[in-house]
């Protein structure tokens, strides 16, 4: 069993889909490129009805002081994702700068890549184990992409830590089962078409991996 991070919110009705369905982690994206980004304004809106004990995670991409600030004084985060090239004294000072526990996303191809998850395990708070995008990819993580889960087996870092990538209601309960997961990240997964969340594939997610 796992618990759940539905990302990529940018409805009312989807974000109380996930709280419904029993998400404990909501991800609203602030990355103008994606097809799931929202506004400051927005997601004043997105996350002030969310009840305590459910985490608004705000999913930036290598951002500036003004944008962390200008989001801040807005909407109501509870932590700060970070899913770009951040260097982990950038996730010091972010996590100085905003006063908000900091989850670092680190792309996994291979084994090369898995020393990174020890090196930001340091600065960071949590740790999101996600695909590496594929070069060229227009977005550096949710592209519905999963890795070789097989090189998380067995394996232990400093912080908490999310698995995410290419993740569905079809295979997130062998992803747990192999990987022994705490949480699990979707996006894709749970949309019909990129940026557009369903209602029935987040319950149905959600089941599957708390099952
Ligand atoms: O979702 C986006 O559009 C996005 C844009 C820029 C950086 C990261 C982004 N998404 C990350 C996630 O939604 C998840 O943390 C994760 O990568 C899972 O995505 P998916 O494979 O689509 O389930």
């Amino acid at each position: 069993m796992a618990e759940v991070k539905i990302c990529g919110l940018s409805e009312e009705r989807h974000v109380a889909a996930a709280v419904d369905a029993g998400a404990r982690f909501l991800g609203f994206v602030f990355f103008p490129r994606s097809p799931r980004a929202v506004t400051a304004t927005q997601a004043a809106a997105l996350t002030a009805e969310v009840p305590v004990g459910v985490a608004r995670v705000g999913l930036f991409v290598d951002p500036s002081d003004d944008l962390l600030r200008e989001v801040l004084d807005h909407a109501a985060l509870d932590v700060i994702q970070l899913h770009g090239y951040e260097s982990a004294a950038r996730v010091a000072e972010v996590k100085a700068l905003t006063g908000l526990p900091v989850m670092k996303a680190v792309g996994l191809s291979g084994p090369a890549d898995l020393p990174q998850l020890m090196d930001y395990g340091v600065a960071a708070d949590m740790l999101l184990v996600d695909a590496k995008p594929p070069a060229g990819a227009d977005l550096p993580g949710g592209n519905g992409l999963a890795f070789d889960w097989r090189l998380l087996v067995g394996r232990h870092w400093l912080r908490p830590w999310m698995l995410a990538g290419g993740l569905t209601p079809d295979n997130v309960a062998e992803a747990v089962r192999l990987t022994g997961a705490p949480v699990v990240d979707v996006s894709s997964g749970v949309e019909r078409a990129p940026g557009v969340k369903d209602v029935a594939l987040i319950r149905a997610f959600v089941e599957a991996a708390r099952s």
